[in-house]
């Protein structure tokens, strides 16, 4: 990928991205990240070698890619700040940002913009993330394959064409890691109530994880079949399933995913309004 990536800001999820690109190839020396505070800025440079700039616009200037990665809150004044220099250059800009429409984004930058609404998760660190991508429609076939192949270095990609499905999207991958590890602290204080040791238990999770997600992901088996081989008749794993059958756990599942995407659609709201 011989393109200039520019991340405005250096937080969470953007240090995730620029760590899982640089492990698949790309030179630090092409990404450039932006924020505030030096002392994060310093860090991070340190850590991954990467360009950083404290300044957004001169941050701009030479790349081919943008990607907004600040908080939803402060969207509204980075586009600002940016519009003249992303008029001047036309980059391909992409927004990470939850609960922030399309057409929203490109009016603060002034209209005109190729933009890509990206959804992706924190697992792109690790090189395991999953990101669902929606474009506008000044959009190129050459700009889409651009943002397949850039976060596609992190994981995997799923398009959308109705931006509203990143909702879903934000349900199912975005926010979807925090109920992993819910689980496995669960059940690592499950775990040491039946006595072993909190380290070993949350090993013994965290591996189990990992190998359940791989034996999905390769199985030509559905979920449900892989569930059904682990549930020997009148055993231990049928009596666990039927206690989570018993106490809804589909029914929470589902009610804290719809809950998530009517927070990202409420957000695009209360952005809206404040704006
Ligand atoms: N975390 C996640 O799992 C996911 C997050 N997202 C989205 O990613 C975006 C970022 O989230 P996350 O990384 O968690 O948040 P963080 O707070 O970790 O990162 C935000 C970054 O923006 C910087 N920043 C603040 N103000 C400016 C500014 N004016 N110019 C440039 N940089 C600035 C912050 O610097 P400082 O720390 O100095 O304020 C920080 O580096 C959000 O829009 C979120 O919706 C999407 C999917 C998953
Ligand atoms: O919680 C949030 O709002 C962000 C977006 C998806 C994951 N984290």
């Amino acid at each position: 990928m011989a393109s200039r990536i520019t991340f405005i800001g250096a937080g969470n999820m953007a240090s995730a991205i620029i760590g899982g690109l640089i492990d698949s190839g790309v030179a630090p020396t092409d990404i450039t990240a932006t924020a505030p505070n030096a002392s994060e800025l310093d860090a991070i440079k340190e850590r991954l070698g990467i360009n950083t700039q404290a300044d957004n616009v001169a941050a701009v200037g030479e790349a081919d890619v943008v990607v907004l990665a600040v908080k939803p809150q402060i969207m509204r004044a980075v586009c600002e700040e940016l519009k003249p220099s992303i008029h001047e250059t036309r980059p391909l800009v992409i927004s990470i940002a939850a609960g922030l429409d399309a057409a929203t984004i490109d009016q603060w930058l002034g209209g005109g913009n190729a933009l890509v609404r990206c959804m992706p998760n924190t697992p792109s660190l690790v090189g395991i993330g999953a990101s669902g991508l929606y474009a506008n429609a000044a959009v190129s076939e050459e700009q889409r394959a651009l943002s397949t192949q850039l976060m596609e270095a992190v994981g995997i990609v799923e398009w959308v064409e109705n931006e509203a499905l990143l909702e879903a999207v934000t349900a199912v991958s975005g926010s979807a890691p925090a109920y992993f590890f819910l689980m496995f602290e669960a059940m690592e204080e499950a775990a040491v109530k039946l006595g072993l040791p909190a380290e070993t238990a949350r090993r013994l999770a965290i591996q189990t994880g990992l190998g359940a997600s791989a034996m999905a992901q390769r199985s030509d088996h559905d979920p449900a079949t892989l569930k059904q081989n682990v549930m020997s008749p009148g055993g231990t794993t049928e009596r666990a399933i039927a206690h989570m059958e018993e106490a809804q756990m589909r029914t929470i599942i589902a009610d804290a995913m719809q809950a998530c995407a009517d927070r990202a659609a409420e957000m695009a709201k209360e952005l809206a309004k404040k704006n």
